[in-house]
């Protein structure tokens, strides 16, 4: 049996502001950063220990990952970090606040964009200064590879060969395994691994800073899946992302 953990990035400043994210770097709060401690504190209770970790090249999840294996003195680990593992591209919406969004195109809109499997938001222009294209340490992948925008699937078709060829075979060779990332990467993730369909993935949300543990069998089949902590917390903290489309 196998045992894997994925964890988003503690609250962001643009968590705090509701305001959508995606590929834009921003850093965690002071919240943000206890989380990312809990979190190591909360794996390190449970007995976890891990052999190498992997990261997106976003601020916010780097900063989490290291937060939480510095709580379970694991500083020394490899940190692999990879654009594959980065949060969804969030087009043209990126920097704006998603309360607002709702008021202007309406709630169902908004969650159309937000949690819709294959219908990306609108996407950024080339010559803008936050697409990737313009961006330092996107420099070296290949055009095709720098979204403009992304639908979840998108992130799928980018993350999941990314799991297949670097982090499974990790995972069989009997390496312990955590991967720090993103809301809507590891919901690309998380549709894999426990066999969402398109339709239901709509309605799951990732919290920040909770430890997610999926048990794979041999074949990487899961058995079972739950979050470390409190249950009642970790519902609040779903309920509550699921809210931030939510017209004020
Ligand atoms: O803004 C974002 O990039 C994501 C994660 O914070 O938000 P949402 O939950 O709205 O997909």
């Amino acid at each position: 049996m196998y045992k894997i953990v994925l964890l988003r990035h503690g609250e962001s400043q643009w968590n705090l502001d509701n305001r959508f994210t995606g590929w834009t770097d921003v850093n965690l709060t002071a919240e943000g950063e206890a989380q990312g401690r809990s979190a190591g504190q909360v794996l390190k209770k449970e007995g976890f220990k891990f052999d190498v970790a992997y990261t997106s090249v976003l601020t916010r999840a780097i900063r989490t990952l290291n937060l939480c294996l510095e709580e379970m003195s694991l500083n020394y680990i490899p940190v692999i970090k990879h654009w594959r593992l980065n949060e969804r591209h969030y087009g043209a919406l990126q920097g704006l606040n998603k309360s607002e969004t709702a008021e202007k195109h309406g709630e169902e809109q908004v969650k159309i964009w937000r949690r819709s499997y294959d219908i990306p938001p609108p996407p950024l222009e080339e010559s803008d200064p936050r697409h990737p294209a313009n961006e330092p340490q996107y420099a070296d992948l290949p055009k095709d590879d720098k979204p403009a925008t992304e639908c979840l699937k998108d992130t799928v078709d980018r993350f999941l060969p990314y799991w297949e060829v670097e982090i499974k075979p990790q995972v069989a060779a009997g390496k312990s395994v955590i991967i720090a990332a993103h809301g809507n990467s590891l919901r690309a993730l998380y549709k894999h691994l426990a066999k969402v369909s398109d339709d239901d993935i709509i309605g799951v949300n990732i919290p920040t800073g909770m430890p997610l543990v999926f048990e794979l069998d041999e074949d990487f089949q899961t058995t079972k899946f739950y979050y470390l902590g409190d249950p009642e917390a970790v519902k609040a903290a779903m309920d509550a992302v699921a809210n931030q489309g939510k017209a004020k």
